[in-house]
């Protein structure tokens, strides 16, 4: 895509209330949060000045990472956890590689937890390269959880749902996790940063420094849209060449947020997860990508099952999604060694009714 097409799309802008109780005032900013996403796909939040502390010594923590040299940054993976260290061109969304860089930190689980203990999925230690990274990210994730929490009760408002612990309930001890970029600089012969895709939880939100380079899809009437959990209906690389795609202008002190797979599968479509892809820039680039989710062990349900019993056991979902993404990773390739996938078939049997 060419820089000429980069035309600024204001995007709305929300400031949150400290608090959530479900006042008029909160009802109608709910409805707003809702229609925002309803036409745009996308809105931002104001960050408060804590808040923005956090995000720029969590971008700092990732620029001294990245600048070290490869071989060492790529010994922080481990076989239990998909957190650690994805070097560029490691990943590829729909067969093709992706120019980001990416510490990915999941949920941080001793390992004498009795979850790793007993081998389930995606659960052990993050192999964290320090200390301070270790302490910048867990205070950037408390920070972003505590909006995550506010928006998923807004939401619910917004929705005209009667309980607005509808989504939170789910996200009690949330599978909350995050990816943490660095994109370099355009090559010659790729402009590619990550090829179009929506991601898997509820809530996506994002901080980006001041360079630039995300694209979101609006929802768009009469479209299509995959449902990215099943294997046969991914969403990687669709209507990558499509228009439209709306520029994410980089903006001072906010976050940016959307919709991810289980709050369109809850809302039955209602509200879609949002399509988006990165191109590179001139320079180099560093974003926050968190994922607000339903805990390991959550069952999704759509808001209104009449007729169905469809549901989402999000742990098998993350791990499938996972699995999808890094064919080749040992985390991978050690869940299959030790059919590990047993212990997820045990679980959803489990699940309450
Ligand atoms: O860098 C960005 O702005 C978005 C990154 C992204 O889409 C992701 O990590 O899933
Ligand atoms: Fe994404």
């Amino acid at each position: 895509m060419s820089s000429d097409q980069r035309t600024p799309t204001p995007l709305r802008t929300f400031r949150l209330p400290p608090t959530v109780d479900g006042n008029d005032a909160d009802i109608t900013l709910g409805r707003a949060l809702v229609a925002a996403w309803q036409s745009d796909g996308i809105f931002q939040i104001s960050a408060t000045a804590t808040q923005q502390a956090a995000t720029e010594r969590a971008l700092a923590a990732s620029r001294a990472f990245c600048g070290r040299p490869l071989e060492e940054k790529a010994a922080h993976v481990s076989d239990l956890t998909y957190s650690g260290y994805v070097a560029s061109g490691e990943e590829e969304t729909a067969g093709e590689r992706d120019g980001s860089e990416i510490f990915t930190v999941c949920p941080d689980i001793p390992a004498d937890d009795p979850r790793v203990i007993e081998r389930w999925p995606c659960h052990g230690p993050a192999p964290w390269p320090s200390p301070a990274y270790a302490r910048a990210m867990k205070d950037y994730l408390a920070a972003v959880g505590e909006i995550g929490h506010r928006l998923l009760r807004l939401t619910a408002l917004g929705l005209g749902l009667r309980d607005t612990d509808r989504f939170t309930r789910l996200t009690e001890d949330g599978w909350h996790h995050m990816r943490v970029l660095r994109f370099p600089p355009a090559a010659a012969t790729s402009e590619r940063g990550i090829g179009a895709h929506t991601d898997y939880g509820l809530l996506v939100i994002a901080a980006q420094d001041d360079v630039g380079g995300l694209y979101v899809r609006p929802p768009v009437p009469g479209e299509e849209r995959g449902r990215n959990w099943l294997p046969g209906e991914s969403m990687a690389g669709r209507y990558e060449h499509a228009e439209p795609w709306t520029y994410v202008a980089p903006v001072p002190a906010v976050f940016t947020v959307f919709p991810g797979d289980i709050m369109q599968f809850m809302t039955g479509g209602a509200l879609l997860s949002t399509p988006h892809k990165v191109r590179l820039a001139d320079r180099e680039r560093y974003t926050l990508a968190y994922f607000h989710e339903p805990a390991f062990n959550a069952v999704a349900r759509p808001l209104t099952d009449a007729g169905t019993d469809e549901f989402i056991h999000y742990g098998t979902h993350f791990t499938n999604m996972f699995m999808r993404c890094y064919p080749n990773r040992v985390t991978t390739a050690r869940i299959e060694a030790e059919g590990r996938l047993k212990i997820l078939d045990r679980l959803r049997e489990g699940a309450p009714a």
